[in-house]
């Protein structure tokens, strides 16, 4: 007979490129096999999957879950929320908005497989994520732009770039300050192939995003247009999908799979979000070279 509980799960699709919503599941750390293998393949399939109203979860059980995705491991340099053992919050009193696209944590050479969102404290309006599909991005380039890109490597950083940093609005420059100054308490800067193949699906990636600075062999402002022209890929509004959350919503993510924006559109409202990561994987790009660590300081 068919476990009763695999028959509830349905997976909506919410765009047509990225993004599904998962219905019929109650997270939690002892998640029926099957169930969890569904959720794996939806992963695989939508990049992006969203479990509206997971009230019933705290931090903890949030980890016990997260543990079934693979190991999980605190921020390399932001210390974990009191009181847990994993989780990064985005607290935007406290300067968190993560309003710039980006991977997560790709200044390392071990990007997390996998991210895991719980929306904590939600505005009343305003405060949607959207995330993109990368492969699509790759995909969508004209031949001769996805051949360059599969030969190129870019050079990713925690430093911050003070122009960009210029975009956190509504925030007291003390608290940017003390925020970048955690952020940045270690500094890496590591190589990762522009394309990378993906370890489960075998697809091919732009692996960009708001850490990679600049592209090998190429000048400053060189990177710059390069890298605006495959970002413009990413970005482009058919490779997206949008969420607006309630409280208690869960996003889980394919990292390496896609690029996420936070939109501070909220003024002064109060927005916490917790994320735990987990999962280590060192990209490679189609010839199988590895990305690496380059400096640390
Ligand atoms: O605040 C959000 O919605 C996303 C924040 C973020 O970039 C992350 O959790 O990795
Ligand atoms: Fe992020």
């Amino acid at each position: 007979m068919t476990d009763t509980k695999t028959q509830q799960i349905k997976v909506v699709p919410v765009a047509g490129r990225i993004g599904a919503e998962i219905h019929g599941v109650q997270l939690s750390g002892d998640l029926d096999l099957n169930i969890f293998s569904e959720i794996k393949q939806a992963l695989n399939d939508h990049k992006v999957v969203f479990f509206k109203r997971q009230n019933h979860l705290d931090d903890a059980s949030q980890e016990a879950f997260a543990k079934l995705l693979g190991e999980p491991y605190a921020h390399p340099t932001v210390p974990v929320k009191n009181d847990t053992n994993y989780i990064f919050e985005l607290d935007s009193a406290q300067g968190a908005k993560a309003n710039q696209w980006h991977t997560d944590v790709t200044f390392v050479p071990e990007v997390p497989k996998y991210s895991i969102l719980r929306g904590v404290t939600i505005p009343k309006v305003g405060g949607d994520t959207v995330w993109a599909n990368t492969n699509k991005a790759y995909e969508d380039l004209p031949d001769g732009l996805r051949h360059l890109a599969d030969e190129l490597w870019a050079i990713h950083t925690n430093e911050y770039d003070y122009a960009q940093f210029k975009q956190v609005e509504n925030t007291t420059d003390e608290v940017k300050k003390k925020y970048r100054e955690i952020f940045e308490s270690t500094i890496y800067k590591t190589r990762h192939p522009v394309v990378h193949v993906h370890a489960e699906t075998g697809k091919r990636h732009l692996l960009l995003g708001g850490f990679a600075g600049r592209v090998e062999g190429y000048t400053t402002s060189e990177s710059e247009r390069l890298l605006s022209i495959f970002d413009s890929y990413v970005t482009r509004l058919e490779n997206t999908v949008r969420w607006q959350w309630s409280e208690g919503d869960v996003a889980i993510w394919d990292n390496l799979a896609t690029q996420h924006y936070a939109i501070a559109d909220y003024e002064d409202q109060h927005r916490v979000v917790r994320r735990v990561t987990v999962g280590k994987e060192i990209p490679v790009n189609k010839e199988n070279e590895s990305s690496r660590l380059l400096n640390k300081k």
